[in-house]
């Protein structure tokens, strides 16, 4: 009798987040990391949802176009390949932010956004192939009121300088976050659920991709 054993897919990040991979491996979930290394500066959009969206659709096929050519040259095995592009940006009064540029401007956001909320959008896209499927996911985000004193030493620690919207709801931000309406997944940067559908739309269950119980041989 013949058997067929059901190779998994390969999940491929196409993401340099530390924040996602942890995510993603704490779900049970051993992705492979690309960074696309695409131009964020010069893509525009109408609104907040369209930057990121935009943005998670070109990391995504930068890297799954990078999958492709290795896996034609041989350096990769066929399969099933799935590539997840990720980006996050907070809307805020209007604005659209991203990672602040310095210091100074993270100051000056924390300074308008406190007692006050935000709403993080991060867009995701997976690719398998030719076929795409995606979708932006939202949560609102309600700032402390936080004291000057407050904002200059979270400032200091150097955390808000490198995350979207000057501010982590998982790390030291925290205690500066009230409450969200929405998942915390989207607002550290992957929404699992969104994952899950965006998995079924291509066909898989986000079950394929739970690390393999290490079978004992034998
Ligand atoms: N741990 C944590 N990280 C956060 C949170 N909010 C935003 N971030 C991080 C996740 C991402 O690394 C970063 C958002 O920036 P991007 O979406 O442009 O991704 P990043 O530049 O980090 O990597 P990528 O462009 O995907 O290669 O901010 C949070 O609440 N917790």
């Amino acid at each position: 009798m013949r058997t067929r054993t059901q190779v998994p897919p390969r999940l491929v990040l196409a993401s340099a987040s530390p924040a996602r991979r942890k995510l993603l491996q704490a779900a049970g979930i051993e992705p492979e990391v690309l960074v696309s290394g695409i131009d964020e500066s010069d893509i525009r959009a109408a609104t907040a949802e369209d930057l990121c969206l935009e943005l998670a659709r070109r990391k995504a096929q930068a890297v799954a176009d990078r999958v492709l050519a290795a896996i034609v040259a041989g350096h990769l095995p066929p399969g099933d390949t799935l590539v997840l592009g990720c980006d996050s940006v907070l809307e805020f009064q209007g604005e659209v932010y991203g990672k602040p540029g310095d210091a100074s401007e993270a100051f000056k956001r924390w300074q308008r956004m406190r007692g006050q909320w935000g709403v993080l959008h991060t867009g995701h896209c997976l690719i398998k192939g030719d076929v795409r499927a995606d979708a932006v996911a939202s949560t609102v985000v309600h700032f402390a009121d936080v004291s000057d004193e407050e904002i200059a030493a979270y400032v200091a620690t150097g955390e808000p300088l490198n995350v979207a919207g000057a501010f982590t709801i998982d790390g030291i931000g925290g205690a500066f976050v009230e409450r969200i309406e929405g998942t915390a997944g989207t607002v550290i940067g992957l929404s699992l659920p969104l994952l899950r559908e965006l998995l079924a739309d291509l066909g898989h269950s986000i079950v394929e991709l739970w690390r393999q119980p290490q079978t004992l041989e034998g």
